[in-house]
């Protein structure tokens, strides 16, 4: 039987909990000149495009964006065997800045605990922020979302699409079930 798909958030709805989500942010930041935002590769990187340019629609405001490639601080590292090069790209300095990392989809915690050693190989900031589109729940790790888009209970053998129009040609998260 093929399995089942389940459409959680459509187009427009991704694009209203971004706008959303900038604006959560924006109101928590005391001073916008000390964010920078850091996109976890692949679809986290997207999205974090995604919330600098809502936040400049909001607030006139330009934050820096980077790019924050994982694979190497990952816990299972000597288990999947990497060959790629690490498409980390951050043009700015960390040290004393707010950096809001973006993700996709938060699940075991196990990726944005290796993006939390990774930032700190590229400077010191003065807080670390997270913002998920989805929280999938089935935590490991003691790591909670600041902002999150969507809280949805799943079951451990669903999972969890997201589908982002630079990157996949449509937007829209769906479930997957069994
Ligand atoms: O909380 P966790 O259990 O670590 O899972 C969440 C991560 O899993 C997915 O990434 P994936 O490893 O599939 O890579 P991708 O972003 O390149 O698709 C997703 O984009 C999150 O980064
Ligand atoms: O269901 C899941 C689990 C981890 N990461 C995802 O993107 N989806």
């Amino acid at each position: 039987m093929p399995a089942k798909v389940v459409e959680i958030l459509s187009a427009e709805e991704i694009r209203r909990t971004m706008t959303r989500l900038a604006s959560q942010v924006v109101e928590r930041s005391r001073d916008l000149s000390q964010l920078v935002i850091l996109g976890i590769y692949t679809r986290g990187a997207f999205l974090a495009d995604l919330l600098a340019r809502q936040i400049e629609v909001l607030e006139g405001v330009t934050v820096p964006v980077g790019a924050l490639d994982i694979t190497f601080y990952r816990d299972d590292l000597d288990q999947i065997g990497v060959r790629t090069p690490a498409r980390t790209e951050i043009p700015f300095d960390l040290t004393g800045k707010t950096v809001l990392l973006v993700d996709d989809v938060i699940y075991k915690g196990r990726t944005v605990r290796a993006a939390l050693n990774a930032v700190n190989d590229y400077g010191r900031p003065a807080a670390i922020w997270l913002a998920v589109l989805v929280d999938r729940g089935h935590r490991e790790l003691p790591i909670h979302p600041d902002f999150t888009g969507k809280q949805l209970p799943t079951a451990k053998e669903e999972q969890v699409k997201v589908y982002l129009q630079d990157f996949d040609g449509r937007d829209a998260v769906e479930l997957i079930g069994n």
